[in-house]
């Protein structure tokens, strides 16, 4: 179970402090697939990067099974079991995809094992096993081979910021089931920022982030129709329906 309490996180910005997250409150229950949704420039991101650790909060706890995480590292926060796939992920020259992904396993996995992770993702296993990660991926390529590296860690938390960004449409329908097969093995907890209907619609929680602070959290049944009719009324306004 991961909980947030109370964290807020603050920018300097021409000589001020700009407040992104405001004072955020809430609890990701264990074993549940969590999606956070909400308009551009929210604070999704920022909020998937305090909980990753890449950004410490300005003031607040984070919880982990009850225990406080808000002072570890990227690192520390990994052997605790928190995955985080990033919305632009890195690129590691001179090391290929099946050095990274034993590294995300953490055992010297066989080739066929870790073939079977790329193939859960849509990517033919032999084409791509030997490859560095370097430039030569495309985005979208990239993208897969670093949701194969999280489904290998297998951890207590994933969390993903905007998987869908660059897959194709042909393989968008695959990646929502690599999310369902993992929600159903993967018995920890799977947090996926999205903006994509579909990946609203596998969720067993919502969480709508404006402005830095949550102005919903239910579950999907609750959430999502209220904010499907919300869109549906913005179109209205605009003249577009
Ligand atoms: N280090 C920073 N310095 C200044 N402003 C920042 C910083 N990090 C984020 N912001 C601002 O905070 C706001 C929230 O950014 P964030 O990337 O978390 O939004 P988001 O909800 O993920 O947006 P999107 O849906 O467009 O990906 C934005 O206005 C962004 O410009």
């Amino acid at each position: 179970m991961l909980e947030l309490k109370n964290v807020s996180f603050e920018v300097p910005e021409e000589g001020m402090e700009k407040e992104i997250i405001k004072n955020i409150s809430f609890v990701i229950p264990e074993g549940k697939f969590t999606v956070i949704t909400g308009p551009n420039g929210g604070g999704k991101s920022t909020l998937a990067k305090l909980i990753a650790g890449i950004q410490k909060p300005t003031s607040g706890q984070i919880l982990l099974n009850g225990q406080d995480i808000t002072g570890l590292d990227i690192t520390e926060r990994a052997r605790r079991g928190i995955s985080y796939a990033f919305q632009q992920p890195v690129r590691f020259k001179g090391v290929t995809v099946l050095d990274l992904i034993r590294l995300a396993k953490g055992e010297n996995i066989s080739i066929s094992g870790a073939c079977e992770y790329l193939s859960q993702v849509g990517l033919c296993a032999k084409d791509y096993i030997s490859r560095e990660v370097n430039a030569s991926l495309s985005g979208g390529e990239l993208k897969r081979i670093e949701i194969a590296t999280v489904l290998a860690r297998g951890t207590k938390l994933s969390v993903f910021d905007e998987p869908e960004a660059g897959i194709d449409l042909w393989s968008f329908q695959n990646l929502i089931q690599v999310f369902e097969n993992m929600h159903r093995e993967v018995h920890g907890s799977i947090l996926i920022i999205s903006h994509q209907e579909r990946i609203l619609n596998i969720a067993d929680e919502i969480l709508v982030i404006t402005d830095g602070e949550v102005t919903s959290h239910g579950p999907k049944d609750e959430i999502l129709p209220k904010l499907l009719g919300s869109s549906s009324a913005v179109n209205i306004c605009d003249g577009r329906k």
